[in-house]
């Protein structure tokens, strides 16, 4: 394999943790984008001419007219990332380009994650961590910081994939909690492990007083829990996004926190990213956001790097990918 892919060149656009650049560039050249912010459209454009692969992530749009630049040569897209909207993969699928994502090897981080951010919500951990930081914890109060509690109460999952699935079984097995789920497909086994229903978005978003939303961004999913959705939830209730921002109609979201239409919000997502600090989303007492850091654990970024090495080098020599989108 190293023979053929020799005269390769691949673009890595950002560093990546962990030993595998090092495979990669045992059979190809490879170029490394250094900074901490991604490269802008013009410098993408720029970087991806005359490339065989490229490894990508989020931030990076990977559109047909970004594989046009790159040329005819380009056979394979590896993206640093399970969720893959950041690439046009019917583009990909028409010029005969591979396309490769890190599934799996991240889910239990992600599942830890919007476990994490549902009690931070539910309990404004931030909000009072600020408190004692800030030199204002003056006392202990009968009346203060009183938050909700999961236990015995329901659980709606949003998207029952690999990820919700997971939360699902952290949440349920922990907390005793009720389940409820929208899915495409039915879930056999998650009704007999976990004693889910399968129901329709409105009744979840009606009856759950946890709503963990992980559905893949798609045309279908933007917005899919716009206003008139959030309306349907209770006001004791809690919304947690770990799947893509871009789900989440976040002008609905404000409205709903300050009219306390619902209890609270976690967010490891956003749109944009980053978020400014002036956005009402940060200002607000009754959201928690993190930086999008569902995946970052040392386990699950190393395994990430290893697979997007893998399908890159595979998809380089011809051969099919190990985690393959299309
Ligand atoms: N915050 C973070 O750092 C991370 C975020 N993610 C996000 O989480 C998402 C889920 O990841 P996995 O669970 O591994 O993926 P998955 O593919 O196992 O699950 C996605 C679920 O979304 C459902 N879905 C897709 N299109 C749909 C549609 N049009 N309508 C209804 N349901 C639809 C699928 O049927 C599937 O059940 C990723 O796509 C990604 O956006 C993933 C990893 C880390
Ligand atoms: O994998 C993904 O889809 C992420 O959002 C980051 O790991």
């Amino acid at each position: 394999m190293g023979i053929e892919t020799m005269n390769h060149s691949v673009l890595v656009t950002r560093q990546i943790p962990g030993e595998s650049l090092q495979r990669l560039r045992e059979v190809c050249e490879v170029e490394v984008w250094p900074e901490a912010i991604p490269p802008s459209r013009d410098e993408l454009c720029r970087l991806v001419k005359g490339r065989h692969g490229l490894l990508t992530m989020l931030s990076d749009r990977i559109d047909g007219e970004l594989m046009d630049v790159a040329g005819d040569q380009l056979c394979v897209v590896s993206n640093y990332a399970v969720g893959f909207n950041n690439i046009d993969v019917d583009a990909a699928k028409t010029r005969g380009v591979a396309v490769g994502n890190t599934p799996d090897v991240l889910t239990d981080a992600t599942a830890d994650l919007a476990v994490s951010l549902l009690f931070a919500a539910s309990r404004h951990v931030l909000q009072a961590g600020n408190q004692v930081c800030e030199g204002e914890w003056k006392t202990w109060e009968p009346t203060g910081w009183l938050g909700v509690e999961p236990s015995g109460k329901t659980l709606g999952i949003v998207g029952m994939g690999r990820i919700g699935k997971a939360t699902a079984k952290r949440l349920v097995g922990g907390w005793d909690m009720n389940l409820l789920y929208t899915s495409r497909s039915d879930q056999g086994d998650v009704e007999k492990e976990l004693g889910g229903r399968r129901v329709e978005l409105d009744t979840l978003l009606a009856e759950s007083d946890f709503v963990s939303v992980h559905v893949a961004l798609t045309d279908e999913t933007r917005n899919l829990i716009d206003a008139d959705a959030i309306g349907k939830m209770k006001s004791t209730s809690v919304l947690v996004n770990t799947a893509r921002g871009e789900i989440v109609d976040q002008d609905a979201l404000v409205d709903a926190l300050n009219s306390r239409a619902i209890f609270a919000a976690g967010l490891d997502v956003t749109t944009p990213e980053p978020l400014s600090a002036d956005h009402a989303l940060v200002k607000s007492p009754h959201c928690v956001i993190l930086p999008h850091i569902g995946s970052a654990t040392h386990t699950s970024r190393n395994a990430m790097s290893e697979i997007a090495v893998d399908n890159l080098i595979a998809g380089l020599a011809g051969k099919p990918l190990r985690c393959s989108v299309i």
